[in-house]
């Protein structure tokens, strides 16, 4: 099912909760809303859901209108993060109750109620679940039986409030990736929320960024990396610092010393730049910048922490074929790129000058 949402605003009181969102998500698509906290992601899924009205814009599924379509009659599936289970309800009860609460004339009989649920719970690798208490299961577990109750109805678009809040980082991981398998299975239009863009970026198709109420950007997750089209999205998204620095004739000079210059094409004036730490490769050098820290990462590279003359610390890595790099050892940055915006919002890549360039 398509989604499509144009100018929509939500306030409260004076909080413009949402501010003018629009977003087409295509059939099947599944799309991660990110951004930080008070951004007004959940205040999107919920106007989607028909659980909070909307103020201004139209929101529109598989091509149908939803202003004034209540919530049970959306064909909307929803696991929301406190979303618990009930407590009362084994797990075959609590997934059945998405079927008992559908409108009498689509509500499945008994022996038809039973079966779909049984398909679910193999659906979702939990058969041997089927009669324990929300009290006897794993995180991971509980999250699995709400997902099968949203998918209960049939659902045509599934909306998930950081579904994986509660679990550790390890569950997390495994529940996440098999949920990407599920939605791959099924292919139902998945929009989820998460602050965590680790999450976005490996789950979603696309994702799109939420920046006070609206959407500083909708992107695959590689285009987000690569090219972010506002500072704000560049320092949110991946793990860049951003430094100062002016442009001069084509060559960015940065505010910090020990830091070489770079090519880009922006007018004259100040800018800044956004560095990610794989951009900023420490080589061992007499002298010049500090390592504070360094660790070996999960690919077997080293990460650093330099600092700089003035005191300020920029992430790094260490040249791969170099020694293994020692804390309080001095260092020579190499900067391979950079995305800097102008102060009129033009952006622009930064590369490495050729020592022709350097004036
Ligand atoms: N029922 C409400 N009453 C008053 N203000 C609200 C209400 N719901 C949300 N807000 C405000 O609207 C803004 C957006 O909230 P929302 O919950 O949508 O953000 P969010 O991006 O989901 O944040 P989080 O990641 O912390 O859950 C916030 O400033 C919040 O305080």
């Amino acid at each position: 099912m398509s989604v499509i949402v144009e100018g929509l605003a939500r306030r409260f009181g004076t909080t413009a909760a949402l501010d003018g969102v629009s977003l087409a998500v295509r059939e099947g698509e599944f799309v991660a809303l990110l951004g930080p906290s008070g951004s007004g992601k959940t205040t999107l899924l919920r106007v989607l859901a028909g659980l909070e009205p909307q103020e201004e814009g139209r929101v529109e599924i598989a091509g149908q209108e939803m202003a004034g379509v209540p919530a049970r009659e959306r064909g909307i599936g929803v696991v929301f993060q406190n979303y618990a289970l009930f407590r009362h309800m084994n797990v075959f009860d609590n997934i059945a109750f998405g079927l008992s609460v559908l409108p009498r004339a689509r509500r499945p009989r008994r022996a038809e109620m039973a079966e779909r649920v049984r398909e679910l719970l193999r659906l979702t690798q939990i058969p041997e679940l089927e009669r324990r208490w929300p009290d006897q299961l794993s995180g991971g577990e509980r999250q699995r039986v709400a997902l099968a109750r949203a998918l209960a109805i049939h659902p045509k678009l599934l909306l998930l409030d950081e579904p994986f809040g509660a679990l550790d980082a390890l569950v997390r991981r495994e529940v996440r990736r098999w949920l990407r398998g599920l939605h791959d299975r099924l292919g139902i239009t998945t929009l989820l929320v998460t602050h965590d863009q680790e999450e976005a970026m490996e789950l979603a198709d696309r994702v799109a960024v939420m920046e006070r109420g609206r959407i500083a950007q909708f992107d695959t997750p590689a285009a987000l990396l690569a090219g972010p089209t506002t500072p704000f999205v560049a320092g949110f998204v991946g793990e860049a610092a951003r430094l100062e620095g002016r442009v001069a004739g084509g060559v960015l000079r940065f505010v910090q010393p020990g830091l070489p210059p770079l090519a880009v094409a922006l007018p004259d004036g100040p800018a800044s730049a956004f560095l990610h730490p794989r951009d900023v490769v420490a080589h061992p050098a007499p002298e010049g910048p500090l390592i504070r820290l360094a660790r070996a990462t999960a690919e077997g590279t080293a990460r650093l922490v330099v600092e700089l003359a003035d005191g300020a610390t920029l992430d790094a890595v260490a040249e791969p074929q170099g020694e293994w790099p020692q804390r309080q050892a001095a260092c020579r940055l190499e900067i391979t790129g950079a995305q800097v915006f102008a102060a009129n919002g033009a952006r622009g890549a930064a590369a490495p000058l050729r020592l022709a360039e350097v004036r």
